[in-house]
């Protein structure tokens, strides 16, 4: 894995010290997830140069905007910033809201000054040769506005917008500032669930259509199954467990197999669509899905979510059953959950894993083992409907 962006910072806040030391991948959607008041706002806004720090160190990619002896300025650091609100400028129009992240946009043919916060190492760009975006285009107004379809929203005043697109011109006019960045601070808390849910498919297309890298702070789970590549999970200022969303949900000493919500990601690529019974036919490692409704065209490449407390296990397939989606498995590892259940990773086909989540009596009555092969009888299928990034045209221009 590519891990181009190295982040520390540490520096005492109200209750105890932020103190994080990460290296994240330089593409892909980051999340820092945590409870309320841990300290994720306060690492993004040191990211972006607005909270001091004594102890710190921030390279995004070869470029370090922050060491010892090293400061860029905010104003200098190409992050393009979500808020929770989207506090537009209510005086201009969409287009003026969206041009004035165009304004401050930080061209690539600029240098960056760095300033000097002593004399014992000046800042400095180990790649030699400009940034890494030098040699790709700023996004325009109209990829812009097509990417978060608001094209007709143009003439608009922020006034006769609804929350959602209001959220969109904001994340607009943080693109066009052609950030090497994009930091987003709960950009969906304030959005109501159907206004998420219509927003959330825009976040994916950004994803797949960016190769700037995101850093995205949320406190659903949902969210996170939809938009991460990778997690930072974050206590009283402290990474308690960080990695590969993937790997980081199967990972049952992680705090993330505990969630009442557990579950894992497999990637799925539609087979058919059987018309008779309105019904998606996936390939899944390991076997067939079926999800009901149309989902996609043969070949279109999907993101599942598998609830762990929706798969149960039997020694054999039931073929008298009304599950549909019953999958051979092998167990891994078995390990409690809570007080009543348990938490137990299978194999599924040759590189796929998936969460089960039993109670510890099921799995007493069985006696079940690990390297055991049992059936995987799986109740809810639900699709993230994020698309995957092969699925689309060549990127934009980030
Ligand atoms: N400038 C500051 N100086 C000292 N303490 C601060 C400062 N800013 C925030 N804090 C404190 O640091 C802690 C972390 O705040 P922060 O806003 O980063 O948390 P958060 O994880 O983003 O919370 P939420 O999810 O509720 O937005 C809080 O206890 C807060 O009161």
């Amino acid at each position: 894995m590519n891990k181009a962006i190295q982040i520390r910072f540490q520096t005492p806040l109200e209750h105890f010290t932020l103190d994080v030391d990460i290296s994240i991948p330089a593409t892909g959607v980051t999340i820092l997830f945590g409870p309320s008041g841990c300290g994720k706002t306060t690492l993004l806004r040191c990211i972006a140069g607005l909270h001091p720090a004594k102890h710190a160190h921030l390279r995004i990619n070869n470029n370090s905007w922050q060491a010892e002896g090293v400061y860029l300025p905010a104003h200098q650091r190409r992050v393009g910033y979500v808020f929770q609100e989207p506090s537009l400028f209510p005086h201009l129009n969409v287009t003026r809201n969206l041009l004035f992240g165009q304004r401050r946009s930080y061209l690539p043919s600029q240098n960056q000054s760095h300033q000097r916060i002593d004399n014992k190492s000046p800042a400095h760009n180990d790649n030699k040769s400009p940034q890494r975006n030098a040699n790709k285009s700023p996004l325009s107004l109209d990829e812009v506005s097509q990417l978060l379809g608001i094209s007709h929203l143009l003439q608009r005043m922020p006034e006769h917008l609804s929350g959602g697109e209001k959220q969109r011109v904001a994340i607009g006019r943080a693109l066009l500032s052609n950030p090497e960045i994009l930091l987003m601070d709960e950009p969906l808390s304030a959005l109501d669930y159907a206004t998420k849910a219509e927003i959330i498919p825009y976040l994916e297309q950004l994803h797949a259509r960016l190769s700037i890298p995101i850093i995205y702070v949320t406190h659903a789970i949902s969210e996170v199954e939809s938009l991460a590549d990778h997690i930072v999970l974050l206590e009283k200022g402290k990474v308690t467990a960080q990695g590969p969303i993937k790997e980081m949900l199967l990972d049952l000493s992680a705090p993330l197999a505990h969630f009442t919500n557990a579950g894992s990601l497999l990637d799925a690529v539609v087979d058919h669509y059987d018309e008779e019974y309105d019904l998606t036919a996936f390939a899944v490692d390991g076997g067939t899905l079926t999800v009901p409704g149309n989902i996609g065209l043969p070949g279109a490449q999907k993101r599942i979510h598998l609830s762990a407390s929706h798969i149960s296990l039997s020694r054999t397939a039931a073929s008298d059953s009304t599950i549909v989606n019953i999958l051979p498995v092998t167990i891994l590892e078995i390990s409690p959950a809570d007080k009543a259940q348990c938490n137990i990773r299978l194999q599924l086909g040759d590189h796929s894993q998936i969460l089960a989540r039993i109670t510890r009596r099921s799995k007493d009555q069985l006696a079940l083992q690990c390297g055991e092969q049992l059936f995987a009888q799986i109740k809810g299928v639900s699709l993230v409907k994020r698309l995957n990034s092969h699925a689309h045209p060549a990127p934009l221009g980030l």
